[in-house]
């Protein structure tokens, strides 16, 4: 397997997202992450945008001892010598130069000629060369400048002393045919090409740098360059970890591997996130939530049958405990299933199917259901008989400056239909006076209690309350994602423990509680 080396440019591309600024602290942090992660050069920052920056990388330089640190700089001396400062305490450094050398950065942004960018480059590696024996050159916007150009280019950093070339997708303009092919006529025409290491440097406004940065390692270069989570300029950089995990798990195509401690990804990839602000989207490749997490019934049946059928990498190998089997509106039987016995619940054939129909009736309304609604679904299943009344249907009226209104139907065990409507202090209030009327029975509330039974604002609500009447007492319990439903349900319980109770007091007793 051939060796791809990763520059990590997380600290300084990766920086230049709109809204991102580290401390030196926190690029101290990020960078012992890389290093943990196994990156081979650490790009800590640019040292002449600010002192600050400079005291951020001496920082950095202090603590890295395994990693090459880079830094990064213009083709000017005023730069190279403000690198000199910021890497002074470095274990091991590289000075990372760039020039622009695309017709319309030539001609509009430096207002150089071929000649004078030729030149220029040339000037600003070998003044480097006095200070620094590893130099890697960047031909800013290679991928739309004229490839003869970006030969002579490509010679002439060689000549001036660079040990990397590296040339860049900085636009994120290249297909990855075009840039295999960059790389290819590179390789075959420019003379010492074996003297160095060929680099890239990919960006994502196409959503092609991934794509990019493999089509460049087919042919043949030897280092990429990304950040963590794929954050930086505009669309961002190439993501590090993508790329590792293609070659990991393409090996038989690109035979070719980097060092990295792959197990060490996601703690990387949650540390760049939280330090930077930048939150990694649920679909991200390797390292977003959903990367191992399954919701659809037939990719779960699958997933328990044999993991391979719909997983290529196992979450282990980025530092991910487990998968996750999602339960949802589109989940089917066998992951419920699953999920029940890991609950320590043993259903029969019959009963999980009404659990499973009170499952699915649940996720039409609540996105991902959760262990505990399970739990709630599962009680109030356990519950479930011929009883007095049961709530049918609810409608409340509500407004700030109109009194609550709430009408209730309720059917009877025998099918009877008892309807009624009331106005209350408010709507629960409302609702539980129609609930009285309805049923011709009323008791005093002595105890209502309300709390979410998981987190989020679909999450189910369960309500707990106390009924008394005379000298009995009975509890009831409701549970729904809408409060006033689960209210409802927690007084018709209630209501009809205490009509059971009245019925046959010398089974229940009098005055216990429920
Ligand atoms: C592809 C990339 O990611 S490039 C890196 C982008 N990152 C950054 O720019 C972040 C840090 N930058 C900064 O703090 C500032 O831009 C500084 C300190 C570098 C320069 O600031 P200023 O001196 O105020 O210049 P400003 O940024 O406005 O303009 C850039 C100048 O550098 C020149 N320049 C751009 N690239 C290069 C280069 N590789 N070599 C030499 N000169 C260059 C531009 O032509 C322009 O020169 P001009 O002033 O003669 O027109
Ligand atoms: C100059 C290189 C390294 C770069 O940052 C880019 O092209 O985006």
């Amino acid at each position: 397997m051939r060796k791809i080396y990763v520059l990590d440019t997380t600290l300084r591309d990766g920086e230049q997202s709109p809204g991102v600024s580290l401390t030196a602290q926190e690029k101290v942090e990020i960078a012992l992450q890389l290093e943990r992660l196994g990156i081979d050069r650490i790009e800590a920052g640019f040292p002449i945008t600010s002192k600050g920056e400079i005291a951020s990388i001496q920082a950095v330089a202090k603590v890295i001892k395994q990693a090459t640190l880079v830094a990064f700089s213009r083709s000017k001396e005023q730069d190279i010598d403000a690198a000199r400062e910021a890497l002074k305490g470095a274990e091991d450094a590289c000075l990372h130069i760039f020039l622009a050398t695309s017709p319309i950065h030539r001609e509009y942004k430096l207002k150089m000629s071929k000649e004078k960018v030729l030149d220029t480059l040339e000037a600003a590696i070998q003044y480097g060369r006095k200070y620094f024996s590893k130099i890697e050159f960047s031909a800013e916007d290679a991928s739309r400048t004229e490839v003869e150009f970006l030969c002579q280019v490509t010679e002439r950093a060689i000549k001036a002393g660079a040990t990397i070339v590296n040339l860049p997708d900085t636009v994120g303009f290249a297909t990855p045919d075009m840039f295999g092919q960059m790389f290819k006529t590179i390789r075959e025409n420019v003379t010492g090409i074996e003297r160095i290491q060929l680099s890239t440097h990919c960006h994502d406004d196409l959503g092609m740098a991934t794509a990019n940065t493999l089509a460049a390692i087919a042919n043949g270069v030897e280092q990429f360059e990304g950040t963590i989570n794929g954050i930086g300029e505009r669309a961002g950089n190439t993501a590090v970890e993508e790329v590792a995990l293609a070659l990991e798990t393409r090996s038989d195509v690109y035979q070719a591997k980097t060092s990295m401690v792959l197990h060490e990804v996601y703690q990387t990839s949650r540390m760049v996130s939280k330090l930077t602000g930048m939150l990694v989207p649920g679909n991200k490749a390797i390292v977003g939530a959903n990367a191992f997490a399954h919701e659809s019934g037939i990719h779960q049946d699958g997933m328990l049958k044999n993991r391979a059928t719909y997983e290529i990498i196992t979450p282990a190998t980025i530092g991910v405990t487990s998968s996750k089997l999602v339960l949802g509106k589109h989940s089917g039987r066998h992951a419920f299933k699953e999920r029940l016995i890991d609950m320590g619940y043993h259903l029969d054939e019959e009963q999980l199917n009404t659990a499973f129909a009170k499952f699915k009736e649940l996720a039409d309304r609540k996105k991902e259901i959760v262990t505990e609604d399970i739990r709630a679904l599962i009680d109030e299943r356990a519950k479930e008989g011929p009883v007095p009344f049961q709530l049918d249907q609810l409608h409340i009226s509500f407004g700030n400056h109109s009194i609550p209104t709430a009408s209730v139907r309720l059917l009877t065990e025998q099918g009877d239909v008892m309807e009624d409507c009331a106005i209350g202090g408010g709507t629960i209030d409302a609702v539980y006076r129609a609930i009285e009327k309805a049923t011709g029975f009323s008791a005093e509330l002595e105890d209502y209690q309300i709390h979410s039974v998981t987190q989020g604002k679909d999450a189910l609500g369960e309500v707990h309350v106390i009924l008394h009447q005379g000298d009995m007492s009975s509890r009831g319990r409701g549970v729904s994602t809408d409060i006033i439903e689960a209210s409802a349900k927690a007084y018709v319980e209630a209501i009809n423990r205490l009509v059971v109770r009245q019925r046959e007091p010398e089974r229940d007793g009098n005055i216990s509680l429920h």
